[in-house]
């Protein structure tokens, strides 16, 4: 499904109950597989939550996560630690693609019995449960976080609990703190001090209830479209001042870009401000690469140039973004350089009409490029995969009057 965006007024105003975070979701569904007496609500409704909950509910001996990659990297080392259990746990073609040997051999070192059936180093995986009976183990830190939140996840459940000793520089630390802190707030003790985590053993915990909240990098979106917009007063359901999740840091950056957030009771309101924009933006996103999609958009909108770091982790993820974000910011009319880990853009001067954007099975491509319906229309290639975070987006822009029409010309 390709969609046409474009919008007849740049002044917005309304609600928006977004989902819950993705990641805590995934968190406490893996813990709650452990623990039953955890509670959770406000669960994530995207279907990177629904696949690993269906593939935790399943007994069959293949597991598809699609393209979840939370879902890939925590059930890996569930299963493994699954006593008597055999299974094959696979994804879709992409997910073939991104690598998981550093949390493969963690766990083989754990004593995890887990192969690889088609290319070393990739899934799929056919893990064979056992009984983990070691307590120390090293891992490489400075390519995905979600390796060590893994471990982190299945460690109460291990014999003596797990210590694990990070090598290298730590990217993406929000979410490995938001792991110890989940893992806390069900009565799980654990600390992370001078690179060693370590997490008890817990035969059981108390019955607790926990509310997600909502998904920060989903809100990530309408910071955008507060920022390209005229006027625009956005209330977003669900959110707290003080969060467990990394990507609360946009409402910081986009104050920046002319966006103000006022905390109030259990949601945040967003307003365009009067703002003096910066020629340029400079950020490190190292703890928090989900946003670089949107940031990049917003600045290309606004005639802002940015230069972002810290995105080593971004071309392996659903796609090579940061190629990505190049080929279609250049389809706009973007003069955008990339590096290994970097990003840069030029601050733009005029924006083509009607690009098609392709979006590369990945829904931060197509969240993150719609909010330019507010300068020019916009075409959004396969607009479906934004399900796999966030399934109501399209109708959320719809709320906010931007026209969505179905295109099939392309
Ligand atoms: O643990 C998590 O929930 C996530 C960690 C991050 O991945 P990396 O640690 O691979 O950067 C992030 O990009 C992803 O969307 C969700
Ligand atoms: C990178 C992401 O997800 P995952 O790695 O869990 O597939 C994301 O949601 O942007």
């Amino acid at each position: 499904m390709d969609l046409r965006l474009s919008t007849h007024s740049k002044d917005l105003f309304g609600t928006i109950a977004v989902t819950g975070s993705k990641s805590e979701s995934n968190r406490l569904l893996i813990l709650q597989a452990q623990f039953p007496r955890i509670e959770v609500k406000n669960l994530s409704n995207s279907d990177d939550t629904r696949v690993l909950q269906k593939a935790l509910a399943s007994s069959e001996d293949l597991v598809d996560i699609h393209h979840a990659g939370t879902a890939m990297r925590f059930l890996t080392a569930c299963f493994a630690a699954r006593e008597g259990r055999e299974v094959v746990l696979t994804g879709s073609h992409r997910m073939q693609e991104r690598p998981i040997g550093i949390l493969v051999d963690a766990l083989r070192n754990l004593g995890a019995d887990v192969h690889y059936e088609k290319e070393e180093g990739y899934p799929p995986l056919r893990i064979r449960g056992r009984k983990l009976l070691k307590k120390e183990v090293k891992v490489q830190a400075n390519i995905s976080s979600q390796y060590i939140s893994a471990l982190m996840l299945i460690a109460p459940s291990l014999p003596k609990g797990l210590e694990i000793h990070l090598q290298g520089k730590v990217t993406s630390v929000p979410y490995i703190l938001m792991t110890l802190e989940l893992l806390m707030q069900c009565g799980i003790s654990g600390k992370f001090e001078n690179n060693i985590i370590s997490v008890s053993q817990q035969f059981s915990v108390p019955e607790t209830e926990i509310t997600v909240e909502s998904d920060w990098s989903s809100a990530s979106y309408f910071y955008s479209i507060a920022a390209l917009s005229e006027s625009a007063e956005l209330r977003l359901t669900s959110y707290r001042e003080e969060s467990l999740q990394g990507d609360r840091i946009v409402a910081d950056i986009y104050q920046k870009l002319g966006v103000e957030t006022t905390f109030l009771k259990g949601e945040i309101k967003l307003e365009k401000i009067p703002a003096q924009l910066p020629e340029k933006l400079e950020l490190d996103l190292a703890n928090s690469p989900d946003l670089a999609q949107t940031i990049a958009v917003t600045c290309f909108g606004l005639g802002v140039g940015l230069k972002m770091t810290g995105l080593h982790t971004l071309r392996i993820k659903e796609t090579d973004r940061l190629q990505a974000l190049k080929t279609e910011l250049e389809k706009l009319g973007g003069e955008v350089g990339i590096s290994a880990d970097s990003l840069w853009l030029s601050a733009s001067e005029e924006i083509k009409t009607d690009v098609a954007i392709n979006t590369y099975n990945d829904h931060r491509m197509a969240l993150a490029f719609a909010p330019l319906a507010l300068i020019t229309p916009i075409v959004i290639k396969d607009a479906e995969v934004v399900s796999k975070s966030f399934p109501e987006y399209w109708e959320n822009l719809q709320q906010l009057k931007f026209s969505v029409e179905d295109w099939d010309k392309g």
